[in-house]
Order: structure tokens, then C-alpha cells, then sequence
């Protein structure tokens, strides 16, 4: 790897600097942009070593700072972490390039011939959590649709990132692309962040990847167009019908398989006829987790704290677990309803009409049955990798792969038609 090819420029010229590079990859040819991703992918493979040397430093300041141990789980890397990293490049190289694509053709009876093509956005700004993964799934998603990433990273995870997108910058270099394709913005402090959501020209989408204060922040201060990726107070409802063995299996893995990640439960609601049989399983089977619950469930579960709003308000990120008994689905609903963020809310049931009525009702970017919340994420639902999770209705919703990182235009041909 070439010595850190830190540059002295402003934020104002590294955004330039972004936006010159647009035009070039936006016409790349799908086989350009697939060597350079499959040079990304080798190139991280080839300095992992230096990837985590760097993720160590970063590490070292966590635990100095005393990060949460969920947020210093989602800063670490590891050897499968970094192989994964490379994996999810390797998976986008396998997608459709969504660029040219028609999305509809037709033609007038004056002759003229319509159609409807995705094109790339030009700049997109993100601003992200502490997981350098981030980085290059961005980078990589960005690259593969004809798009410039201009990314600002958590301060928490600056030299891993810095690492990995030198380690990108080089392989885009040596297929003959602007290395500019992917800008690591350096500066760590809240006001260069604050004017990255100013950067009015030069960032065409912004995605800000966060917890609440950045999408406070950003409603705040962005004035350039954005699609907030923002926190999950994600739920699951049992129903009466449920398989228990199902619930216990799913809950487990909802909160604990990672539990500082957006799509990780926060809330339990379950169905008062099936209450003591699941709470009894359930108390047993998360003995790591911290339960809060209302009276009825302190009652079947004598550890578990008493819950109060602000606990069912919390997306705790943490090994700790709301409890509610509620006395039917719309009673769960209205829960939802009240303290829910639109990300992803889930119902185990055996009932399929009781599924639709869920599914039906619950307004979150998804929605699953008997399935993990775990399962809201972009490589897992075959995106390869996700440049976020819109929480948001416009312009994405979900997990955002490559098509959401695209736009339309109309293409019109005539052949000399003129309006009357
Ligand atoms: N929907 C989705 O796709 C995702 C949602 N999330 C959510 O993010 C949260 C976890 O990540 P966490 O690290 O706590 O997120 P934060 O919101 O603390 O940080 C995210 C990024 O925003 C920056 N930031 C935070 N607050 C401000 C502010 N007021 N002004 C300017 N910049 C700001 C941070 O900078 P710095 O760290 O340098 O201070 C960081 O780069 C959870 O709520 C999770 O649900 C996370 C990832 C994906
Ligand atoms: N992509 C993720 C979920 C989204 C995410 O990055 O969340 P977070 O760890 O809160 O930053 C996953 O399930 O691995």
C-alpha cells in the first residue's frame, strides 16, 4: 500500500474534487467498474493486516473514550470481518449494472419515441456510523452505480477508515478511473460535519446514517437533498397462535446475535394467552438479557425491571429487552404505532390472515413474518451490500442497494417532430 496519501485540501475542494469525477463514472463501462471493484476487493484482502493494525488505534481510543461495549462491537474488525468486507465487493461485482437500464419505452402517435433509462445521481454524501465496513460498501455500491461517494466517516473509526479508503482510492487508480470516485472527507469534528450537509452543488443525495441526534442535526442543517437512514425501535409482536419454539428461537436472535445494530429488537409484545408460556421460555433462554416489563410481566418474571415510556421510547443497542403484554394485535399495533421509527417490526404467527393484517397496518420500511429483524439488511436480502436502511418514504425505503442509488431520465426521440 502507498503511504497514506492524505491531501491538504478543504472540504470545499475535496467536495470539487468529487463532483469533477463524476462525468467519467458515469459512463464507465460495467466491465471498467467491475475491475476496479475486483481490485478493491483484492486490495483489502491483500492489507488486512494494515486494516486492522489500523482498527486497533481506533479500538485503543474507544475503550479510552469508554464507548459502549455494543459500540466498540460495531467498530471492531476481525479477519472474517475484513474477509466479509471483500465478500460483499465480490457479490455487487455479480449484480446487474443498473445504469442504461430502460425502465419503460413507448411510442406516441406523433411518431416520437419515449423512454425511461437510470442514470447515476452524481455526488452521494454519506455520513455514517463507526463501522469502517461502511466504507468500502459504500464505496464499492457508489462505484458499481456510476455514482462518486464522498464519504464522512465516524471520528471513532477515522484511521480505519482512512486505511481502507486509501486501499480503494489505489485500486480505482489502477483501472484508469479518478481515484476522486471515492473521497474520504479527514476532518472528525461535528462543524466540518455540519457543513457537509451545506455542500449545496456538490452533493446531489445525502445519506446520514445515524441515531437521533445526527437526524435532528441533519432536518436542522442539511440544504442539500437527503434520505435519512435513521435509528430502529424495532418490534416484534407474538400472536396467540405463534409456534413458541419459533418466538424463542427468533427473539434470541433479534436481540442477541448483534445486539448493538439498528435492526436488532428493542420491544417484545406478546399476545396475553400465550404471555406466561413464552415469558416463562423466554426468561430462561435470555439469561445475558436485561428484561423491562410492565406489572403483568414483573409478575411472571420477578428479575425483570419495571418499564416505563422512555424504556419502550429507547432503542437500547444493547443486551437489554422491553417487555409488553398487550391483550390482542391491534393492541400491539397501537404500540407500534406510538413508539416505533419506521425501520422494522416483525409478527410470529401460525395464522396467515392474522400476518396480512399485520403486515397490512404496521407502517415500517419492512415488515417480517416468523423472521428475524436481523434480516433487514442489504447483503442479506441480495443486494450485496446496503448503502443504508431509509427509514424514510422518498426517494428509498429499506435497505438501499444499487438501484436506489440511481435516478431516471427521459430520453425522447423524434425525427423532426415540432407541438402544435
Ligand atoms: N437505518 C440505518 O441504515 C442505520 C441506522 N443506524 C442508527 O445509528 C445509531 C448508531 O450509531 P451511532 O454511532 O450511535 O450514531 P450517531 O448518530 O452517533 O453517529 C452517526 C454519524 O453521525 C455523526 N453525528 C452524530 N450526531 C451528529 C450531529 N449532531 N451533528 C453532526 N454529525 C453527527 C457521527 O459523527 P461522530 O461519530 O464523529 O461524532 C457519525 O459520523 C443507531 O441509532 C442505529 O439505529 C446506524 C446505521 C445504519
Ligand atoms: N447492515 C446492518 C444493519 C444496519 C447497520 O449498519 O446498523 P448499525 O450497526 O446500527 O450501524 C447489519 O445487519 O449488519
Amino acid at each position: 500500500m502507498e503511504p497514506s496519501e492524505e491531501r491538504d485540501l478543504s472540504l470545499e475542494e475535496l467536495a470539487q474534487g468529487a463532483k469533477s469525477a463524476t462525468q467519467v463514472v458515469a459512463t464507465a463501462s460495467t466491465s471498467t467498474k467491475n475491475a476496479a471493484l475486483a481490485m478493491m476487493a483484492q486490495e483489502i484482502l491483500a492489507h488486512s493486516d494494515e486494516i486492522l493494525a489500523a482498527n486497533e488505534i481506533d479500538l485503543k481510543m474507544a475503550s479510552e473514550l469508554g464507548l459502549a461495549s455494543t459500540a466498540i462491537d460495531r467498530l471492531r474488525l476481525d479477519h472474517n470481518r475484513v474477509l466479509a468486507m471483500a465478500q460483499q465487493i465480490k457479490e455487487i461485482i455479480k449484480l446487474p449494472d443498473p445504469i442504461g437500464q430502460v425502465t419503460s419505452g413507448y411510442r406516441l402517435a406523433n411518431g416520437l419515441n419515449v423512454r425511461k433509462v437510470r442514470v447515476p445521481l452524481g455526488v452521494v454524501g454519506i455520513i455514517y456510523e463507526n463501522r469502517p465496513n461502511v466504507t468500502s460498501d459504500a464505496g464499492a455500491l457508489c462505484l458499481k452505480s456510476g455514482n462518486v461517494a464522498l464519504l464522512r466517516g465516524s471520528s471513532a473509526a477515522i484511521n480505519s477508515n482512512r486505511v481502507i479508503a486509501t486501499l480503494l482510492r489505489g485500486a480505482i487508480g489502477e483501472v484508469g478511473l479518478s481515484p476522486d470516485v471515492i473521497t474520504l472527507i479527514p476532518f472528525t469534528d461535528r462543524a466540518s460535519a455540519g457543513e457537509f450537509m451545506r455542500l449545496n452543488g456538490k452533493i446531489d443525495l445525502l445519506i446520514p446514517r445515524g441515531g437521533r441526534s445526527l437526524v435532528e442535526a441533519i432536518k436542522e442543517n442539511a440544504t442539500v437533498p437527503y434520505v435519512i437512514d435513521g435509528d430502529g425501535n424495532c418490534h416484534i409482536y407474538v400472536d396467540e397462535s405463534a409456534n413458541i419454539e419459533m418466538a424463542i428461537e427468533i427473539i434470541e436472535n433479534s436481540k442477541v446475535q448483534r445486539p448493538g445494530v439498528c435492526n436488532a429488537v428493542e420491544t417484545v409484545l406478546i399476545h396475553t394467552k400465550i404471555a406466561r408460556q413464552l415469558l416463562s421460555a423466554l426468561d430462561e433462554r435470555l439469561s445475558s438479557v436485561q428484561l423491562r416489563g410492565d406489572l403483568n410481566t414483573t409478575a411472571i418474571v420477578p428479575r425483570a425491571l419495571l418499564a416505563t415510556d422512555d424504556d419502550y421510547a429507547t432503542e437500547f443497542l444493547d443486551l437489554v429487552l422491553a417487555v409488553k403484554i398487550v391483550d390482542d394485535m391491534p393492541d400491539a399495533i397501537d404500540h407500534i404505532r406510538r413508539f416505533g421509527t419506521g425501520h422494522s417490526e416483525a409478527i410470529i404467527t401460525e395464522s396467515y390472515a392474522n400476518a396480512n393484517y399485520f403486515c397490512e397496518r404496521v407502517d415500517a420500511a419492512a415488515v417480517l413474518v416468523n423472521a428475524s429483524t436481523r434480516f433487514v439488511d442489504g447483503n442479506q436480502l441480495g443486494l450485496g451490500a446496503e448503502i443504508g436502511i431509509s427509514t424514510q418514504k422518498l426517494h428509498a425505503r429499506g435497505p438501499m442497494g444499487l438501484v436506489e442509488l440511481t435516478t431516471e431520465k427521459y430520453v425522447i426521440e423524434g425525427s423532426g417532430q415540432v407541438r402544435s
